[in-house]
């Protein structure tokens, strides 16, 4: 029999936004269906790019250091885990990738996001790709939440690393960073609307996997969060 196609869906959203509580839900119910999942989140997802995440979320520096970091984590995790995942027909689920690095180094820190564009074209291209074209997530879940809602589920939640702690103006700019990005790939993103309760959430997800045709209502209707 045929291996499926690979697939790679992406988890978006400001830190709180409730992307964690929905992803091994998820990978719950593409395994009832029968396929492989491999779950992984930047930054980190491999030896290497764990070690550079605990640098980016415990460390001081400046922006550019902070871009260069979560690129080099995510050409490792290219490398290692997503390609030969995507290459095997699994399904990969990473929370956050590419457009965190936008949104947080680009419109939260003020970066240059023309540099981002070109670590973004060095680091995406793959062997297994026609030339020119970038490995991209095949949808992207973009939790939308009001930072004031975020920041008081984190509260309640854990102690705050680096970029926890920044001020609610940091994280309007980080959402105004996804919004732009959603904009100019209306295709891949999908847009969760996060301020509802877990079920409600959960319901919206899987919707988009079925009129994609990549779940069965069935399995939909009986996974759903821990
Ligand atoms: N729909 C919801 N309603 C209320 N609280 C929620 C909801 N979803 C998640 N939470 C709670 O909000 C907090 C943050 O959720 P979670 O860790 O899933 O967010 P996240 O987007 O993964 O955050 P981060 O990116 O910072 O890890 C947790 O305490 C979680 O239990
Ligand atoms: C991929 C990526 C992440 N970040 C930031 C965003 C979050 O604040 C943390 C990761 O923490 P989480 O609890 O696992 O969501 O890292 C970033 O600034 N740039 C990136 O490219």
């Amino acid at each position: 029999m045929q291996a499926p196609r690979g697939l790679f869906i992406s988890f978006e959203g400001i830190d709180g936004a409730g992307k964690s509580s929905h992803i091994a839900a998820l990978a719950d119910a593409f395994r009832a269906q029968g396929r492989t999942v491999t779950q992984t989140r930047e930054p980190g997802g491999t030896p290497v790019a764990e070690r550079l995440r605990e640098l980016v979320l415990h460390e001081d520096m400046d922006a550019l250091t902070e871009a260069l970091l979560v690129f080099a984590g995510r050409r490792d995790h290219l490398r290692r885990v997503i390609e030969p995942a995507l290459a095997r027909g699994e399904v990969v689920l990473c929370d956050r990738f590419t457009d965190a690095t936008f949104a947080y180094q680009g419109a939260g820190r003020g970066f240059d996001t023309g540099v981002l564009a070109a670590l973004e074209q060095w680091v995406q291209s793959s062997d297994g790709l026609p030339t020119g074209q970038l490995r991209q997530p095949d949808m992207t879940l973009w939790f939308e939440l009001a930072p004031e809602v975020a920041a008081q589920r984190l509260a309640a939640a854990r102690a705050p690393d680096r970029f926890e702690a920044e001020p609610a103006a940091f994280f309007a700019r980080v959402h105004a960073g996804y919004a732009q990005r959603a904009a100019a790939a209306p295709a891949r993103f999908v847009r969760i609307a996060a301020d509802a309760t877990r079920h409600a959430v959960w319901q919206q997800i899987t919707a988009a996997m079925v009129r994609r045709g990549w779940l069965a209502i069935m399995v939909a209707a009986q996974v759903g969060p821990r």
